[in-house]
């Protein structure tokens, strides 16, 4: 039986979805000879370790007791009562994990870091990881779009990271484009709606619904950022743009990408907070927007989020689009995106799925763990 040690960052919708993911395929992975063991768990705050961290595991109910904490909003630190785990506050996390990580490296077995946080503070561990030949998995956007020299760093093992979530959440975006690249058929266009959270809005504010409403179903169901500005903003999908940008090998930066933001300067996160801006600002967004989409609809077309890659050209922003168009047609939460080749030149490769949402996108990155097997004894 192969053995692939865990250790979660982040505890969220989409790492307690993994957690539920990993505990309910267990009969699929016994039968691939496959075992999935997640040895530590941490979110903000504080960091859970199975006892004999390097030949121990945490048991699925214990797993199970994680998640229904973290959804009660609990701190992981109110697991000390079961005695199952050590326990370690913010400041010793990150030593604690480097020490399991560099145990591991000792025991040539490896360990498998997977961030399902929304935050740039993982990247030092990360590298760290990377350099003590860890496994990475990522749904967590900001590793690979922040600094070149730490994306450099960070892919400096290609075969030891995998990162699928971070596009189109569950859908097979990055590993399509990877083996395009791979057997030298050169992409020359992405074109597409890379948001699950502005395909969602853009197509529920067709029907009536006000702005401001939409925004707040789409943070309820999953699909936005912990900050939902972060989508509004179009940096979620401009660092999405970039993710894919440097993966065709333009060496870019997010200052590179041009950005369409939905809401001005003043409801920003250093004027409001989130709760503010949901319960204040987003409301007064609601005219403007209704005003665009009767604007568009007088045309027959409608609004649509869009991302381009193209030469040097890197945008993200609102166009207005025919309805009958494949952008147009999108409702909900799918995304889609047009993958230009030579290959594919005058038909493009076509993408389409949902892009957001917890289920799906915890399905990625347990697919991109079983895939990193091969690395593992
Ligand atoms: N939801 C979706 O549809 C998709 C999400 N993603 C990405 O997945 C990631 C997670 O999203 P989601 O679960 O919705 O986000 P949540 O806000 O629900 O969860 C984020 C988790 O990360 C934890 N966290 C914050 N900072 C750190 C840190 N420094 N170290 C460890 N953990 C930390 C938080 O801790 P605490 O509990 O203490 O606050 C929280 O548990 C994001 O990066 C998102 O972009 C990608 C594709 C689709
Ligand atoms: N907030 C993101 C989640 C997936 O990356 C989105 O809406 O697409």
């Amino acid at each position: 039986m192969k053995r692939i040690p865990i250790f979660l960052m982040g505890c969220g919708g989409v790492g307690r979805q993994l957690l539920h993911h990993i505990v309910s395929c267990r009969d699929i992975h016994h039968n691939q000879r496959l075992r999935l063991s997640v040895v530590g768990v941490c979110d903000s705050k504080s960091m859970v370790v199975a006892p004999n961290v390097c030949s121990s595991e945490f048991d699925d109910d214990f797993l199970l007791q994680i998640c229904e904490l973290k959804s009660s909003g609990s701190s992981l630190e109110a697991l000390s009562d079961l005695g199952q785990c050590q326990i370690y506050s913010s400041q010793d996390m990150a030593s604690k994990a480097i020490d399991i990580a560099a145990s591991y490296c000792r025991m040539a077995t490896g360990l498998t870091f997977i961030d399902c946080s929304a935050s740039s503070n993982t990247i030092p561990l990360l590298k760290k990881a990377v350099e003590l030949d860890c496994c990475v998995v990522l749904a967590n956007k900001q590793p690979l779009s922040s600094s070149l020299v730490d994306y450099d760093k960070l892919i400096s093992h290609p075969r030891r990271i995998r990162h699928e979530s971070t596009v189109g959440a569950g859908l097979p975006v990055i590993s399509s484009i990877n083996r395009m690249l791979s057997s030298g058929d050169a992409i020359q266009r992405i074109i597409g709606s890379l948001s699950g959270t502005l395909g969602y809005v853009m197509s529920e504010v067709e029907g009536g619904k006000p702005f401001s409403d939409v925004v707040k179903l789409a943070k309820d169901l999953g699909y936005t950022e912990p900050d939902p500005r972060d989508d509004l903003s179009g940096l979620d999908v401009a660092r999405k743009a970039l993710i894919l940008a440097r993966l065709l090998g333009h060496h870019i930066n997010l200052d590179s990408i041009k950005v369409e933001s939905l809401y001005p300067i003043e409801m920003g996160p250093d004027v409001m907070t989130v709760e503010e801006f949901l319960a204040e600002g987003l409301p007064l967004l609601d005219r403007d927007v209704r005003h665009r989409i009767e604007k568009a609809s007088s045309n027959g077309n409608v609004l649509r989020y869009v991302c381009l890659i193209e030469k040097s050209r890197y945008e993200v922003g609102i166009q207005e689009l025919p309805k009958d168009s494949p952008l147009g047609r999108l409702r909900g939460s799918d995304n889609v995106l047009e993958i230009y080749s030579r290959c594919y030149s005058k038909q493009p490769l076509v993408i389409q799925g949902a892009g957001a949402g917890n289920d799906t996108t915890a399905a990625g990155v347990l697919a991109d763990i079983v895939d990193m097997q091969d690395l593992f004894t």
